[in-house]
C-alpha cells in the first residue's frame, strides 16, 4: 500500500524550509510520495494578508515541479471552511482507499495539537511523522505509538519574513525559487 505523507500549510508563500521538510520525508522515511496540501485557511490564524490561494497553490505546484515524489493538492478548496485536518484525513481516506495516509507536522505543532479538533481521533487512527522545530519542548509524547521523530534538516526562514523581505525589494534568490519570485512579481503580490 501506497505511503503517502500530508504537509499541511497556508504557503504563503512556499520557501525553502517547507522545500528541505518536503524533500526529507519524501526521500529519507518510509514515504513513497508527500502531498503538499495548501490550505484555504489556517483554523488558528488570521486571513490578513493571506495570498489568494489558487496562487498559492501554484506556487507550491512550481517549486516542487522538479520533484517527482511532491505533488501538490488542492483537496482543501472544495471542503467547507476553516480547514480541519481530521475532516481533510476523513475524506481522503474515502476518495483513495489504496493509500495509507501520514500526517507530517512540526513539532511547534505537536505541542498544540491538543486544541486541533478531534485529536484524540487523529492519534488513533493516523501516523504523524515529526520534524524538529527550535525550543520546542515535546515532553510527554515520546513513545507515543503514533509518533515518529525524525531527523530533518532544520532553516529558520518564515513566509512572514518572505513576505516582508519581498516587500522591501530585498534578495531572496536562495529561499524561494526563481519560477515562484517571478511568478510573484508577474502578480504583483504582496507589494
Ligand atoms: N522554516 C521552517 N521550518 C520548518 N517548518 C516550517 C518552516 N516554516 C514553516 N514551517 C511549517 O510548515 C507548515 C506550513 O507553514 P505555513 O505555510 O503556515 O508557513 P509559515 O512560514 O509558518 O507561514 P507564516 O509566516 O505566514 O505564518 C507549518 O506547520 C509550519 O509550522
Ligand atoms: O484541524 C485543526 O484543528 C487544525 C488546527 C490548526 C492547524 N491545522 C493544520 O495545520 C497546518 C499548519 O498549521 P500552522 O499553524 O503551523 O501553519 C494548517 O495548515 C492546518 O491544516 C489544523
Amino acid at each position: 500500500m501506497a505511503k503517502t505523507g500530508l504537509f499541511f500549510g497556508s504557503f504563503n508563500p512556499i520557501h525553502v524550509g517547507h522545500m528541505i521538510i518536503a524533500s526529507y520525508m519524501a526521500n529519507y522515511t518510509d514515504l513513497d510520495e508527500v502531498w503538499l496540501v495548501v490550505s484555504p485557511q489556517n483554523p488558528l490564524k488570521n486571513k490578513k494578508g493571506l495570498g489568494n490561494m489558487y496562487d498559492r497553490l501554484e506556487m507550491a505546484r512550481l517549486a516542487t515541479e522538479p520533484a517527482e515524489n511532491i505533488k501538490v493538492s488542492d483537496i482543501e478548496f472544495t471542503l467547507p471552511q476553516p480547514s480541519y485536518t481530521i475532516d481533510t484525513l476523513t475524506y481522503l481516506h474515502e476518495k483513495y482507499p489504496a493509500k495509507k495516509f501520514v500526517l507530517i507536522m512540526g513539532a511547534d505543532n505537536l505541542v498544540s495539537l491538543k486544541k486541533w479538533k478531534n485529536y484524540e481521533v487523529l492519534l488513533k487512527d493516523y501516523s504523524i511523522y515529526v520534524y524538529p522545530r527550535p525550543e520546542c519542548d515535546i515532553a510527554g509524547w515520546e513513545g507515543h505509538p503514533s509518533i515518529t521523530f525524525t531527523e530533518t534538516p532544520q532553516m529558520e526562514i518564515s513566509s512572514t519574513f518572505i513576505r516582508k523581505a519581498f516587500k522591501e525589494n530585498k534578495n531572496i534568490q536562495f529561499l524561494v525559487s526563481e519560477n515562484v519570485i517571478a511568478f510573484m512579481d508577474s502578480k504583483n503580490m504582496y507589494r
